[in-house]
Parts: structure tokens; sequence; C-alpha cells
């Protein structure tokens, strides 16, 4: 059985307009080809529109040139197939964990009482059992996180799309997330987009390494798999001799657009 394309982006372009009435072209002829069940990481220097593919792919910005399919479908508005992680949690600080959870189902029209009991289902396997009445400020940095990562699961997306969600964890915290976040997707069929300016993170996680130009009009300039075996301890596959020869060959082509990238914010 063949595998389905989860999303193709065909040369797409972002624009966005400048305070001098010019336009911005962020990113440029940019194609990529991510298939059903695959992890994927996208990485690229400060600033190359990481987030703007990714919000491309999530409908919430039309591109100004290409086409975006979602499982054989042209993207038109929201991608309803896809779940959206961010940097920063969403919580609803006046919501409960359990509540923040339910959320999600409580729109896609199940009643009450059977989106609490899914949402409890979800805490209890993003390992938070016992806080489902915290409110978020009562939750660590990381708790808040598991809470978020429930919210993208309980909903059953076929994908998800993740823009740098460990960042603001300490290293610690952030490399449990990840081995956790592993251990959810293995055997999930789903299919994960995700954004990280690290490259170690990048390849931990992913079947697949894109890496994209610095701006303006970046665009995907390699693509490296990652033969690394499953299930990975995200910690410990970082010393591993394969890890660290697949980190020197993204990195001898990454190097180059962080310098240049570098070089562009300070006006070079
Ligand atoms: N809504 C917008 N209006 C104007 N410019 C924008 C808009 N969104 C993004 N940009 C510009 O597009 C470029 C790419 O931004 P984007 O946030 O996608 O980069 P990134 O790679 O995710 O950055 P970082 O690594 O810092 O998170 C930047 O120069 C940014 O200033």
């Amino acid at each position: 059985m063949s595998t389905a394309t989860a999303v193709l982006c065909d040369r797409i372009a972002c624009r966005f307009p400048t305070s001098l009435g010019e336009s911005y072209t962020a990113i440029k002829n940019v194609s990529l080809v991510v298939d059903e069940g695959r992890f994927v990481t996208l990485v690229g220097p400060t600033g190359c529109g990481k987030s703007t593919l990714l919000n491309a792919v999530a409908g919430l910005l039309s591109p100004s040139e290409g086409t975006i399919e979602i499982f054989g479908q042209p993207l038109k508005g929201l991608n309803r197939d896809a779940a959206y992680l961010f940097q920063q949690d969403g919580l609803l600080p006046w919501k409960t964990a359990l509540e923040n959870v339910a959320l999600g189902l409580l729109f896609l029209g199940l009643q009450r009482r059977e989106a609490l009991t899914e949402a409890a289902h979800w805490l209890h396997t993003v390992g938070l059992a016992g806080f489902e009445d915290r409110y978020p400020h009562q939750l660590s940095g990381g708790m808040r996180k598991r809470v978020a990562i429930a919210q993208c699961w309980a909903v059953n997306p076929r994908i998800l799309l993740m823009d740098e969600p460990f960042s603001a964890l300490d290293v610690q915290t952030r490399q449990l997330m990840e081995t956790e976040l592993l251990s959810l997707w293995a055997g999930s069929e789903k299919t994960v987009l995700f954004v990280t300016h690290d490259l170690d993170e990048a390849i931990a996680l992913a079947d697949e390494v894109l890496v994209l130009s610095a701006g303006p009009a970046a665009r995907v300039i390699g693509s490296y798999t990652v033969d690394l075996p499953r299930p990975r301890n995200v910690a410990e596959i970082r010393l591993e001799p394969r890890f660290v020869e697949i980190y020197r060959d993204i990195w001898e082509q990454l190097r180059g657009e962080v310098v240049r990238a570098h070089g562009r914010e300070r006006g070079a």
C-alpha cells in the first residue's frame, strides 16, 4: 500500500507589507513533501521564515504564490486536519487543566461529560493525573506544556504542527518532553512538522531534517534522512557516533546560512 502525502507545498512564497509601503518576501519557492506518519523537522537561521511556513501549512496565512495540498486537497482557509502547538502554550488562565484540554473536544461537538472524561484520559496519558483541577499558573512550565500537548492530541488530528514548543523549557525538562513526545507519536500514524532552531533537537526527533536558507526569500536547501533507530532516548542518542556524523553533515550546510542571517541582522 502506498503512503499518502500529508503535506505538499509547491513553490510557495509569502510576502508581507513593510512600514515603508514596500513588500518583504520572507519565503520563496518553498517546495516540500511530507508523507503521512513521518516526523519532519525544519531548521534554519533565526528569522528565516520557519514560522511563516508553518503558519501557511496551518492555513493561518495564505501564500502569495504557489499551492499547498493537505492529503491531496488544496488548502483553503484553516487546515482542519492539523493541530498547532506554539512556543507559548496558549492555555486559558481562567480554566483548569481539565477544562483547557476539554475545550477543543467541546468545539468538536462532544457533550460536556464526554469531553471531560476524554480530557482526563489525555491528562493521565501525559503524566498529569491528579492535576486536573489546577489552573495554568499553578503548574510548572513543563506541566503546562504537557497540558498543551494533551490538548493537541485529544482532538486526534492527522497532522501536528509544532513551532519551537519546548524552547522555553530548561534543558532537562526539554529532553524529557522530547522523549515523551516521541513515545506519544510512536505508532500513532500522525504526521509531524516541527520547527526548531536547535539542530540537536531537530536530529534527535526526526525521520527527516529540512534546512531553510537565510531570508529574505528563504527556501528549502537541504533534506537529510535521520537513520537512527527508534525508540530513541533523546538525551542519550546525541552521544551516538551516527548522530554526530549527521549533525556534522547538516551543520556544514546550515553554518553558512546562520552566518549570512547574522550578518543581515547586523546590517552587514
Ligand atoms: N506578519 C508579518 N508582517 C511582516 N513581517 C513578517 C510577518 N511575519 C513574519 N514577518 C517577517 O518574515 C521573516 C520571517 O519570520 P518568521 O517568524 O517566519 O521567522 P522564523 O524563522 O520563524 O524566526 P525565529 O527563528 O526568530 O523564530 C522575518 O523577517 C519577519 O520579520
